[in-house]
């Protein structure tokens, strides 16, 4: 006999985006109820940012060794141990998990049902044997990897983000399809860690940043040893007698790559099946269709996160989250933005972007721009650690507002907090130059960036004379 819950809020996974929403209702009072039906915590915790993290963590700690004679030290090569590397990894995720996990949601008065969830009509979600009635829905089930259909690659084994994490032995030459940031962390991680790694990538690796400061990155990458086969189409895929084989086409013609491992890193598709959308009158194709406020062709339901398509990151899906409480809980006009989101991509030097980049800055402002640029090599901090290999990029209106910001190097990621903010607040290359940054500090660089709009200045004519106009009173 089915059992019927009635609370105000039910959220649709609990991962990045559905735990915020139902954390945030809970704790004003409001009845949640959270359906699960994989692991609490989602991708982020359990297949995504958390465990990623922590392999990066392993592969620095290799890596500092292996630059440890620069700096007077020697260590000797490092030795990895991947087993050890696996636990490293998964003690992190089990640090991390009591915060999201379903005794904690329920003792913060939350019903947790783990189940899969799939909606009955436009006002019924049914997950096991409960049906529920709610004033508001959440969908926040996230999206999962795509996997291309190329041919063979059914018949060969082959990791994504769901399984990579689960391995205790070295992936040995590993092949990576796809150069995005997932492709791309993994790649530099491993190779670290003593692979052997290629990146195939049908078109740009780092293809949604800015091309000049993904260069930066590419070419540290390759420094370490990565090969990254960019414009080139990966054509079948199969067993052979000592590995597997990877055939690409290029402009140049046709090659085969060999391999131990296989990593498919080619983008997410979202999850949307099982969820009968239909039955409840949400339109979806690749991503489950929102207006501006997060609202689906349905009134009753939100789709928040990576399932509402558009940018895909944690930080964004617990935007998201705040968005649809102000408008279920207090029906505060909430509309979902994009110019401020930040991203970083965790390669080293890492890639960071705020904003506009060089090329939607043309696109949307032509040429009414200015462009700053400051390279790390003329930092102090960043030659005391010898971390040199970056730039940052600010991207200007003709009168000083900050539009977008991009870095490429150490601790990039960081540093986005203030641009971050700077951007969300509308803030100018003013305010940046007139406060005062600790020395000798990397993010000293954002400063040198934005007093560099006023070089032009210092060289005009009339400024000269006002200065030595000014000199002879002493
Ligand atoms: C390898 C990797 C590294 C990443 N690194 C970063 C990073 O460094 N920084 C960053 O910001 N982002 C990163 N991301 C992206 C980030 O993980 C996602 O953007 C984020 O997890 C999206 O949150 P979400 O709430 O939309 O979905 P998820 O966190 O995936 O949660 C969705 C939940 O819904 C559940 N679910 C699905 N269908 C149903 C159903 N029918 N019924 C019940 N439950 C269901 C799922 O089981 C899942 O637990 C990374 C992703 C990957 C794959
Ligand atoms: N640091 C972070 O914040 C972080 C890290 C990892 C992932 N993520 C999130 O997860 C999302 C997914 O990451 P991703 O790297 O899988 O996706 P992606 O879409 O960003 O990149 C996939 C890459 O694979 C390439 N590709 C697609 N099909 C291919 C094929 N058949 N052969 C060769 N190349 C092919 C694409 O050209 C693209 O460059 C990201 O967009 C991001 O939002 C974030």
């Amino acid at each position: 006999m089915a059992k019927t819950l009635t609370p105000d809020i039910c959220v649709i996974g609990a991962g990045s985006g559905g735990l915020s929403v139902a954390a945030a209702a809970s704790a004003f009072g409001v009845s949640v109820v959270l359906i699960e039906k994989g692991e609490m915590g989602g991708d982020c915790l359990n297949y995504g940012c958390i465990p990623s993290k922590a392999l990066i963590a392993s592969g620095k700690q290799a890596q500092t060794i292996r630059d440890a004679s620069k700096f007077g030290v020697t260590a000797g090569k490092p030795k990895v141990n991947f087993k050890k590397v696996h636990d490293h990894v998964h003690s992190v995720i089990e640090t991390i998990a009591p915060m999201d996990s379903q005794e904690r949601f329920e003792a913060l008065g939350v019903t947790v049902i783990r189940e899969a969830a799939r909606f009955k009509d436009k006002k019924t979600v049914v997950a096991g044997d409960t049906e529920i009635k709610a004033r508001r829905f959440v969908v926040a089930t996230g999206s999962s990897p795509f996997v291309p259909p190329i041919p063979g690659i059914d018949k060969v084994p082959h990791h994504t983000n769901e399984t990579i994490f689960t391995r205790t032995e070295s992936a040995g030459r590993l092949i990576v399809i796809g150069g995005g940031p997932i492709g791309m962390e993994m790649a530099q991680a491993h190779q670290r860690l003593g692979c052997d790694v290629t990146v195939i990538e049908g078109d740009r690796a780092l293809g949604k940043d800015d091309p000049e400061l993904a260069a930066i990155v590419l070419d540290k990458v390759r420094e370490e040893g990565v090969t990254i086969l960019e414009k080139t189409k990966v054509v079948k895929v199969e067993q052979g007698k000592s590995g597997i084989v990877v055939h690409v086409e290029t402009a140049d013609g046709t090659d085969k790559i060999e391999g131990d491992t296989l990593l498919v890193a080619t983008g997410r598709k979202a999850n949307v099946a099982g969820l009968d959308l239909e039955k409840a009158g949400i339109e979806y194709d690749r991503s489950i269709k929102v207006s501006n406020k997060l609202r689906t062709t349905n009134k009753k339901v939100y789709a928040i996160g990576d399932v509402a398509g558009g940018l895909q990151f944690t930080h964004v899906a617990g935007y998201h989250a705040g968005l649809v409480i102000r408008a279920m809980l207090f029906r505060l006009p909430a509309k979902n933005k994009t110019e401020h989101i930040p991203w970083s991509t965790y390669t080293v030097p890492e890639l960071a972007n705020v904003g506009h980049t060089e090329a939607s800055a043309r696109k949307a402002h032509g040429e009414k721009i200015q462009i700053l640029r400051w390279p790390f090599a003329e930092n102090d901090r960043a030659q005391a650690d010898k971390k040199t290999a970056g730039l940052i990029k600010m991207i200007t209106d003709k009168k000083g507002k900050i539009l977008g910001v991009g870095i490429a190097g150490e601790s990039a990621g960081e540093m986005m907090n203030m641009w971050a903010l700077a951007v969300s607040k509308g803030m100018t290359v003013k305010d940046i130059a007139g406060y005062v940054s600790p020395y000798p500090t990397m993010t000293e660089i954002g400063k040198r960036a934005a007093t560099s709009y006023y070089t032009p200045t210092t060289r005009k004519p009339l400024v000269r004379s006002v200065v030595n106009f000014l000199r002879m009173f002493g």
